[in-house]
């Protein structure tokens, strides 16, 4: 283990189809700046998580920095979870989800304010049929318009736009949802089921604004039917959406059960058609640099 004190910076050389040069000299300055020694790991996309905590181990860092999607922060979440180890974000992806949910800011300098800042939250997070999921899941047209994209090859925020009208005219949606929490079991019909611990998608719509990423709880969102005006409303931060258009469910754990196969995507990552999830929370696990406001908004009141 190397006693000097070392930031790690983990950078995904090919999300969002950008060049990362920038992003790596700026926070190679600034770690010099603070005085602490600098590594720097590229993902390849082969063993990362392997390399990633091996290098976690033998630096002893008390700070990893992350230039990359959602998919990259997740990934560099597995290797800390439970650690007291913080994770600051620069957000360098297509859709950006996760970051977007922290409102974090789009200049470089202010990202790094706020990656290299004490205002830190220790975030619940999901695992969905064991896997880890830090921001939102779904089950529905959304999953579907991911594997969509994925499929087409073209990287970025134009490969989403491309694919969202082919999807919506090919969906199988509606599909059939029933769900069981400690409260009893819903049976209801919808074009997309949402797992959200976060507020935000990565387009910025708020599906869920009165979710906390600290209580130890999580939502389900069944949203019934393509209400383009009620979609409309999630660009405010505090949409008032009605009951005919979206059903939610607080909770800390649930089963899912779909009588169909149901395209499936975690945190941005298409993961195939499923029938049934499992979803559990582990409360207060990530410890994550965030802004002020946001600190602020998840202060838990008693
Ligand atoms: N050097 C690499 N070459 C090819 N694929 C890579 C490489 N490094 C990581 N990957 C792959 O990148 C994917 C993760 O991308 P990530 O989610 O961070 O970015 P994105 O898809 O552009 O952004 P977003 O999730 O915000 O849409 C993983 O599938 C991972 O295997």
């Amino acid at each position: 283990m190397k006693s000097e004190k070392y930031i790690l910076l983990i950078v995904n050389p090919i999300s969002g189809d950008s060049d990362k040069t920038l992003i790596i000299d700026t926070v190679k300055d600034e770690v010099a700046k603070r005085g602490f020694g600098f590594q720097l790991y590229e993902t390849s996309g082969e063993n990362d998580k392997e390399k990633i905590f091996s290098l976690v181990k033998e630096l002893n860092s008390t700070r990893i920095l992350v230039a990359g999607g959602d998919g990259t922060i997740s990934l560099v979440a597995e290797c800390v979870l439970d650690k007291d180890i913080v994770v600051g974000i620069i957000p360098a992806g297509s859709a950006n989800g996760i970051a977007v949910n922290f409102n974090l800011p789009e200049d470089l300098t202010d990202q790094l304010n706020i990656a290299f800042s004490d205002c830190t939250l220790k975030l619940d997070v999901l695992f969905i049929n064991n896997k880890l999921c830090l921001h939102i899941a779904d089950l529905g047209i959304n999953a579907e318009l991911i594997k969509n994209y994925e499929n087409s090859g073209i990287r970025g925020k134009l490969g989403y736009f491309l694919q969202s009208i082919p999807t919506l005219i090919n969906s199988e949606a509606p599909f059939h949802f029933e769900v069981e929490t400690e409260d009893g079991i819903t049976n209801e019909s919808g074009v997309l089921l949402a797992i959200a611990n976060a507020n935000k998608f990565g387009t910025g719509a708020t599906i869920n604004p009165n979710g906390k990423m600290n209580d130890g709880k999580f939502e389900i969102l069944i949203f019934k039917n393509l209400n383009f005006i009620e979609i409309f409303k999630t660009i405010n931060e505090q949409p008032e959406m009605s009951s005919d258009f979206v059903q939610v469910i607080s909770t800390s754990s649930a089963e899912i059960r779909c009588k169909t196969n149901v395209p499936f995507q975690i945190d941005g990552e298409f993961l195939g058609e499923i029938k049934e999830a499992s979803v559990n929370l582990r409360k207060e696990t990530l410890l994550v640099a965030v802004p002020e406001m946001f600190c602020k908004l998840h202060t838990i009141t008693t």
